[in-house]
């Protein structure tokens, strides 16, 4: 069993052969005493997902299995924003058996990425959640989620100066308010000292964001809650990817995911703004 260290000092045991995913930037993490845990990263550089939560862990496979196997021409188009998915693997943990999904990792073609994880919806519980699970989704990162219908759990940039990984997770994302928001975005794309990357990030953002935009403006699947866009990026290359699918339930009433259109229309807004002020040299 190898060890890990997090940032408090706090040493937990991993499966052998694995490792922390330190560019995680959103998401569980392991806490003592409680059944989570952080993404981890195989020999082979695949991303493993803890699931050993009831139902969200079966849900979640489920998603992937389906997709895997699917030949739906609506479901098909989903596949080149998704990780690569390659089954699921049960390691020992403490003793104990824990499953995990094996995942392509989304950012390991990059070189000191930079990462911002936005879960999207006004919305982050499913229909007919429990009303504790309702009141605590409601209560949190409200300044984003009411007025754009989107939150930011997390994301890593690097100092411009020390050139140090620096991350903001979810009391950042949980403090920020509606007007925020726009320079938290500039911020995560003004990391190198020529604009033209900021421009390419942001046109590349921008390209696959539509298509993600073109697929949810007609599918009537499913309805994707507490999902998140995972954005990335370095010098060379920009990639927008779903991930996170435990509250992925089939859409009711044939109606489309107009929880996630929302939040995802005005994320388009926003890096939109940002191009354009960006061509303008303002
Ligand atoms: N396939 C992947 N490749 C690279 N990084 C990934 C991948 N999947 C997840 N991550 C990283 O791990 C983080 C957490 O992922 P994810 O949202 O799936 O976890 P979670 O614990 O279900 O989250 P939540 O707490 O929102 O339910 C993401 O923010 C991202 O940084
Ligand atoms: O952003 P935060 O404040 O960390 O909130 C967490 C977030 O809503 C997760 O999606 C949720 O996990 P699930 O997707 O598994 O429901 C988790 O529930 P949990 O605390 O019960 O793990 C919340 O705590």
């Amino acid at each position: 069993m190898a060890e890990c260290v997090m940032e408090d000092g706090t040493r937990f045991a991993i499966p052998q052969g694995t490792e922390l995913l330190a560019e995680q930037v959103g998401g569980h993490e392991f806490i003592a005493g409680k059944q989570t845990m952080s993404m981890l990263k195989d020999k082979d550089g695949h991303v493993l997902k803890y699931i050993n939560k009831p139902i969200l862990g079966e849900r979640e496979t489920k998603f992937y299995e389906v997709l895997q196997s699917t030949e739906d021409p609506e479901l098909l188009k989903l596949k080149k924003f998704v990780p690569q998915y390659f089954g699921t693997t049960t390691l020992k943990m403490s003793n104990q058996d824990v499953k995990f999904l094996i995942l392509s990792n989304l950012i390991g073609d990059l070189h000191e990425p930079r990462v911002m994880d936005i879960k999207i919806g006004y919305q982050t519980h499913e229909p007919g959640a429990p009303k504790e699970k309702v009141l605590a989704e409601e209560s949190k990162y409200a300044g984003t989620k009411k007025p754009w219908g989107f939150c930011i759990p997390g994301f890593q940039i690097y100092n411009k100066d020390t050139g140090k990984r620096e991350k903001y997770g979810k009391e950042f994302g949980k403090h920020l308010k509606k007007d925020s928001v726009l320079n938290v975005f500039k911020m995560f794309v003004d990391q190198y000292s020529s604009p033209s990357v900021s421009i390419e990030t942001v046109k590349s953002f921008l390209y696959s964001l539509k298509q993600i935009q073109s697929w949810f403006e007609t599918q009537r699947i499913y309805h994707f809650y507490s999902s998140s866009l995972l954005f990335s990026y370095d010098e060379h290359k920009a990639y927008v990817h779903m991930i996170d699918f435990a509250h992925v339930v089939p859409a009711t009433d044939n109606n489309l995911d107009s929880n996630y259109l929302g939040g995802l229309n005005n994320i388009i807004k926003l890096f939109q703004t940002i191009l354009d002020d960006l061509e303008q040299g303002t």
